[in-house]
Formats: structure tokens, C-alpha cells, sequence
């Protein structure tokens, strides 16, 4: 758990953050939002000290981090920033390396942890381990950097716009790969953002930041119906909120008796792509799928009904 209080950073004259209070709990992740120059970036480094703050108290399970060594709270939480910051001279295997090393783990636990974390990652570790990191995509750079950020295995993992340089299919990709890392470690993540969109995907709840100050911290659901202020409806969109609810939800749990005709949606898919697939098909309904078997339909009338505006 990691609970902010009343954290405040100044440079020169201005709050660049200004009297911050939320908690995180355990297994959650928290998405910090907000316009450039917010304060995101600087509320999120606070975490792990590489900011100190100017006051306030930050305790991650019950400690004050001011009791502990800031390179010791660097090697206990997991850092992945923007284009990765990969040591350029120092192959694939060793940049995951980096912590555990420091740490002092023998040789055979780190080399059974890079091979591990690049098979999680879907990196062959006979193909990438002794690569450069410029010998890889994008991509493939961005995921081993959040591999290196969880080599220690870290119960807090920091973000600061991991995927800010991907192309969209990559980037819902890397999405994915991160919500099933986290549920599988239950780590504890807060990951900064200026994308609404990967905010309501990833978030457990959402940090709205403007000008230093937290305006709204919610669950998605919440910030999209009932937003603080007009700024948080701004963010949002005004035209957007009915599709991202909708993206909140599974047809899965919407399954209704009956036998509709057309292509079949599978009960994973997200009600915004349900929803986009009943009109795009012209039908009132369509059939639903679990492991390839029919087990009901989904409505155009019971999308619309959830698509709006909860009372
Ligand atoms: N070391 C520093 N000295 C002085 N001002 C700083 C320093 N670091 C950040 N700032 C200022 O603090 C404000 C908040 O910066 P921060 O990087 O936290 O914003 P952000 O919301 O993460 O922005 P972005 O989305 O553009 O990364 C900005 O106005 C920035 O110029």
C-alpha cells in the first residue's frame, strides 16, 4: 500500500504539487492524468525519492520512506519511464540484470530470472539475451524495460508513459501483457499518462492532476459519470463518455437468451467492440461465444440502455 499525504513539491516559488493526499492499495493500479506540466511526473518520483519532497509524508506499508535509504527504496520499487532508458553498451540480459546484481544474487538466480522475465515477455532468451538494445524494436526495447523494472521482483512498479512511443496495435499489446503481469504478481502499479483512453483501460483507479493540484481520484466508472469538475469532463470527453463506459464492461457478464444470427462475438470481447460490431453488422443482436460453443446473444437495446448515463 502506498499512501500520499498532503504531499507538496516547490520549485522556486511555484507548487508544481500541491498538497496531495491518495492511497494506492496493494495489487491496484493507479493512473495519474492530467495535462503536460500537471505534476504527474513529479508527484510519481516522490514514490521513490528520486524527488525528495518539500513536505508531506509518503509511507509504503507503513513506513515513512524518509526512514528509508533513498538507493534502497530505488532497488525495492520498479521504475519504467518513456523510451525505456536502456544502458545502450550493455546487452539485453545484463540491463535486466541491473537490480538483482546490485542486490547481490549469484549468478544461476539471475541468469533463471532473465530467462524467465524474457520468456514472459515472449523474447526468445537464446535469440535477444546478448543483443544491444538499438538491435531491437521499439517495442521489444519498451518490454524489456518493464522487464528490467520487475527483475528484482518489486511489489510497487512506477511507469512514467511506458508506452508513449508505441503504435497503437503495439501499444494495446503491451497493455495487455501488463494486466496479465499484474494480476498474476499482484504488484502494486501507478502508472502516469496523458491518455484517457489507456487510463480507463489500465486504471483501478484514476488520478486526475491539473496545475500541481488533485482535482479527482475515482474509480473510472465514477470519473466518467460524475465528474469533479469541468476540467475532469474535459479530459474525458464529452462525446466519448457513453463508448467508455461501455469499454468498462465484458459482453461476458450482458448475455442474454436467444438465438441471434450473424458472425459471433466472443464473450471476451469489451461491450464497446460489441457495440461496434452490432452496428457495423446492421443487426439488432448477435450471437455470443465461449471456447467456440453459442451460449446466448448480445442486444443493441441492452448495450444502449449501458451506454448511458448512470443514475
Ligand atoms: N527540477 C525542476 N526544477 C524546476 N521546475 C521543475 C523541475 N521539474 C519539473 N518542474 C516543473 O514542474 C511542473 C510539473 O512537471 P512534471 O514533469 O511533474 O509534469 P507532468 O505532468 O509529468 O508533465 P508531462 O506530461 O509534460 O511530462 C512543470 O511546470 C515543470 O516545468
Amino acid at each position: 500500500m502506498i499512501e500520499i499525504d498532503g504531499i507538496t513539491k516547490i520549485y522556486g516559488e511555484t507548487p508544481v504539487v500541491d498538497n496531495v493526499t491518495l492511497t494506492v492499495d496493494p495489487g491496484t493500479i493507479c493512473v495519474v492524468v492530467g495535462t503536460s506540466g500537471s505534476g504527474k511526473t513529479t508527484l510519481m518520483r516522490m514514490i521513490n525519492r528520486l524527488v525528495e519532497p518539500t513536505s508531506g509524508t509518503i509511507r509504503i506499508d507503513g513506513e515513512d520512506t524518509r526512514n528509508v535509504p533513498a538507493y534502497e527504496l530505488r532497488r525495492r520499487i520498479g521504475y519504467a519511464i518513456q523510451g525505456h532508458g536502456l544502458f545502450p553498451h550493455r546487452s539485453v540480459g545484463q540491463n535486466i540484470a541491473t537490480v538483482p546484481k546490485l542486490l547481490g544474487w549469484d549468478k544461476p538466480r539471475i541468469a533463471n530470472r532473465v530467462d524467465e522475465l524474457m520468456d514472459l515477455f515472449q523474447l526468445d532468451p537464446a535469440q535477444f539475451r546478448d543483443r544491444l538494445p538499438n538491435e531491437l524494436s521499439g517495442g521489444q526495447q519498451q518490454r524489456v524495460g518493464v522487464a528490467r523494472a520487475l527483475a528484482a521482483e518489486p511489489n510497487i512498479l512506477l511507469m512514467d508513459e511506458p508506452y508513449g512511443a508505441l503504435d497503437p496495435v503495439i501499444r494495446a499489446k503491451a497493455q495487455e501483457d501488463l494486466l496479465a503481469i499484474q494480476r498474476r504478481f499482484k504488484t502494486t502499479i501507478v502508472l502516469v499518462t496523458h491518455d484517457m483512453e489507456e487510463a480507463i483501460h489500465l486504471g483501478s483507479k484514476i488520478a486526475v492532476m491539473d496545475k500541481g493540484k488533485l482535482l479527482q481520484y475515482d474509480v473510472p466508472q465514477q470519473i466518467i459519470a460524475r465528474p469533479a469538475t469541468p476540467f475532469v469532463a474535459e479530459l474525458i470527453g464529452t462525446s466519448e463518455r457513453p463508448f467508455r463506459l461501455l469499454s468498462l464492461g465484458r459482453v461476458a457478464d450482458h448475455i442474454e437468451p436467444g438465438e441471434a444470427t450473424g458472425t459471433p462475438l466472443d464473450a471476451g470481447v469489451s461491450l464497446r467492440d460489441a457495440y461496434a460490431e452490432l452496428l457495423w453488422s446492421g443487426r439488432p443482436a448477435l450471437p455470443v461465444t465461449r471456447d467456440g460453443a453459442v451460449v446466448g446473444q448480445v442486444t443493441l437495446a441492452q448495450l444502449s440502455r449501458l451506454a448511458a448515463r448512470p443514475q
